[in-house]
């Protein structure tokens, strides 16, 4: 089988396709976008997305991607640890403090906000497409006295030297990725690293309605449903027209999943089914 993922080598992605799928070609792309383009397009059988960190929130561009552009199901979860290192060339390695930029992913630079505000104060960062691209950009720049945040498997791969370990904000530190396939299919679940099933459903809300989003909610109660998330995105066709994204703690089943719907459907929602999966974790991250 072959996997797209946010690469390039060692990312936090690829960490997470190497613990799950670990016999499988690995196909890394520059981009979130790369990733639905490529399964879209059938180069590759499944992708592996990041989507939401715990210090962070949602990935947005997933989001939306899986929204408006790619209508492929998701198919499987995994969690798995994060932990930041801060990185710099062998050559620099100990005079990490005189870095004049730090790169690297977005949502890594945010993770490790009050280590860049204390140990690195005012030194610019600088966003790449993942913290692997970050590291890799190190290597190819012994002169520059840079340095990236990334992971240890990324030292690893691009030589580098881990100047500061774990300095992400908090010690619970763990990103959500999905597993977005070209067609419908189940993963094997005979693995310690399966926990449950989940169904992560899309709700478009009625425009003028009073009391929609309470009424929503309230099919998922009565049915003594356990929600695990429920996150709004903007529908990006006016101010305030939003839908939401609700995950199911249950595995999709004849009769209460099919009866939420029927219902929201009854009060003018648009409901939309994106996947009822397996989830998996790859343990946990405190140092
Ligand atoms: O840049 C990486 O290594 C990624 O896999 C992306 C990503 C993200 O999008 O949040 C994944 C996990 C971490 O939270 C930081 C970055």
């Amino acid at each position: 089988m072959k996997i797209g993922f946010l690469g390039p080598q060692a990312t936090f992605t690829d960490i997470a396709v190497r613990g799950l799928f670990p016999n499988e070609t690995r196909i890394p792309l520059q981009t979130i976008p790369d990733c639905f383009d490529v399964l879209n397009e059938g180069k590759v059988d499944l992708a592996v997305i990041p989507i939401e960190n715990a210090l962070e929130g949602s990935v947005n561009i997933t989001l939306d991607y899986l929204i408006h552009e790619a209508k492929k199901p998701i198919i499987g979860e995994i969690t798995a640890p994060i932990r930041q290192h801060l990185m710099v060339h062998p050559l620099h390695q100990d005079k990490w403090n005189e870095t004049t930029a730090v790169y690297s992913h977005s949502h890594a630079i945010a993770q490790c906000h009050k280590f860049l505000h204390t140990e690195l104060k005012g030194i610019p960062t600088v966003n790449t497409t993942s913290t692997a691209a970050a590291a890799s950009y190190i290597k190819d720049h012994p002169e520059l006295k840079i340095a990236a945040i990334a992971n240890e498997l990324a030292a690893e791969v691009y030589g580098l030297a881990i100047a500061q370990s774990d300095i992400h904000d908090f010690d619970y530190n763990h990103t959500r990725f999905i597993v977005v396939s070209k067609e419908e299919q189940e993963l094997n679940t005979d693995t310690p690293l399966f926990k449950g099933h989940k169904t992560t459903i899309m709700v478009t809300l009625p425009l003028d309605r009073a009391g929609a989003l309470h009424q929503v909610l309230s099919a998922f109660a009565w049915r003594n449903l356990n929600l695990s998330k429920i996150e709004s995105r903007p529908m990006k066709t006016g101010l305030g027209n939003y839908f939401f994204i609700i995950d199911v703690d249950m595995q999709k089943d004849e009769v209460l999943i099919p009866g939420v719907a029927a219902e929201l459907e009854a009060l003018g929602c648009r409901v939309n089914i994106l996947g009822s999966y397996p989830y998996f974790s790859l343990g946990s991250s405190e140092a």
